[in-house]
């Protein structure tokens, strides 16, 4: 089989290859010694706050909030209004899009999929990556209230990342109330918020069981360019977030109806450094399929970045 062939131009992904039975790991994945992960490298002296957010009013909540921002770039929360029922209704959405046979997932594959606004690809940049990553990501843009741009996006998870979404941008919206009012931005304005989440994207992504996880990534180790990140991860784990030192990593433990959140290079710009994008990686698993999904709340495409006006007042 010709690797390139098969995984991206025919667009298979790297589902297919592993649903087409794998042997051995193919030399593509194999990261080079330096670059892959051990489990020396992970801290357990430290971890990342768990944030009740059931009052959103609670001072306390605030400053939890934006604390673990300034100090991890990562924390996770819980009570945040979105169902275990629709929180599992999005993760099997994820398994049955990638359950869909070759022929129907390829109708998306980047490049030829049947919408502009949902597209499948494997690795991050395959193009341009020397080592590929070991996951596929079903990306979606999603636009409030335009039914329009959803009518092609695959039956079978189109509702539930319909819904998700819906639910999400609550969240999303308290979420940089609470962090930008202690940055003394009193009020988000409309300029404002389009700078900050005037562009969403959703990916789902998939990480197939790996005969050799510890010469693979998932996920190599990366910022988000985001302003922020929501993501649900499944029960599985195997994401780490750099440790305070700059050179361990802290696992990010499955917490049933968590959301894990994280501040992205936007929002560590606007805020002048007072949060921080922090490096994170993902690991993927030896024996089970392992799904995420992260909601990316970008900056609005025409939108220009600096640090906001409240946060140099004093120069
Ligand atoms: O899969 C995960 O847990 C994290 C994924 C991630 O970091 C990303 O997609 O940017
Ligand atoms: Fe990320």
């Amino acid at each position: 089989m010709d690797f390139t062939d098969f995984v991206l131009i025919k667009g298979n992904g790297l589902k297919g290859l592993v649903d087409a039975g794998l042997e051995t790991l193919p030399q593509q994945y194999i990261q080079p010694p330096e670059q892959r992960f051990d489990l020396s490298q992970v801290i357990t002296e430290e971890s990342l706050p768990l944030i009740d957010v059931s009052n959103w009013d609670d001072p306390e909540v605030a400053k939890s909030i934006c604390e673990a921002a300034s100090k991890w770039g990562f924390f996770q929360i819980i009570n945040h209004g979105i169902t275990m029922e629709a929180l599992e209704s999005m993760k099997s959405a994820v398994h049955g899009f990638f359950g869909l046979p070759n022929d129907e997932r390829r109708k998306y594959w980047k490049g030829q999929s049947v919408s502009d606004t949902v597209w499948l690809k494997t690795s991050f940049v395959p193009e341009k990556e020397k080592v590929l990553e070991w996951k596929d990501t079903l990306c979606f843009r999603y636009i409030p209230e335009d039914d329009g741009s959803s009518s092609l996006w695959p039956p079978i998870c189109k509702d539930q990342v319909l819904d998700y979404m819906k639910a999400a941008e609550t969240i999303i919206k308290r979420l940089l109330e609470v962090l930008l009012k202690s940055l003394n931005v009193k009020e988000i304005d409309k300029p404002t918020e389009y700078a900050l989440m005037g562009s969403l994207l959703i990916n789902l992504n998939y990480y197939p069981h790996c005969p050799k996880p510890e010469l693979t990534a998932g996920s190599g180790p990366h910022a988000d360019a985001s302003t922020i990140t929501i993501l649900l991860q499944d029960d599985i784990g195997g994401l780490y977030v750099r440790g305070t030192d700059g050179e361990g990593w802290i696992h990010v433990p499955p917490v049933e109806g968590a959301l894990v959140v994280n501040i992205g290079d936007v929002l560590q710009i606007m805020s002048n450094d007072r949060y921080k994008s922090i490096e994170h990686r993902v690991v993927a698993n030896r024996s089970k399929n392992r799904v995420s999904i992260p909601i990316f709340v970008n900056p609005g495409a025409e939108a220009l970045i600096g640090p906001l006006p409240e946060v140099v007042a004093s120069g």
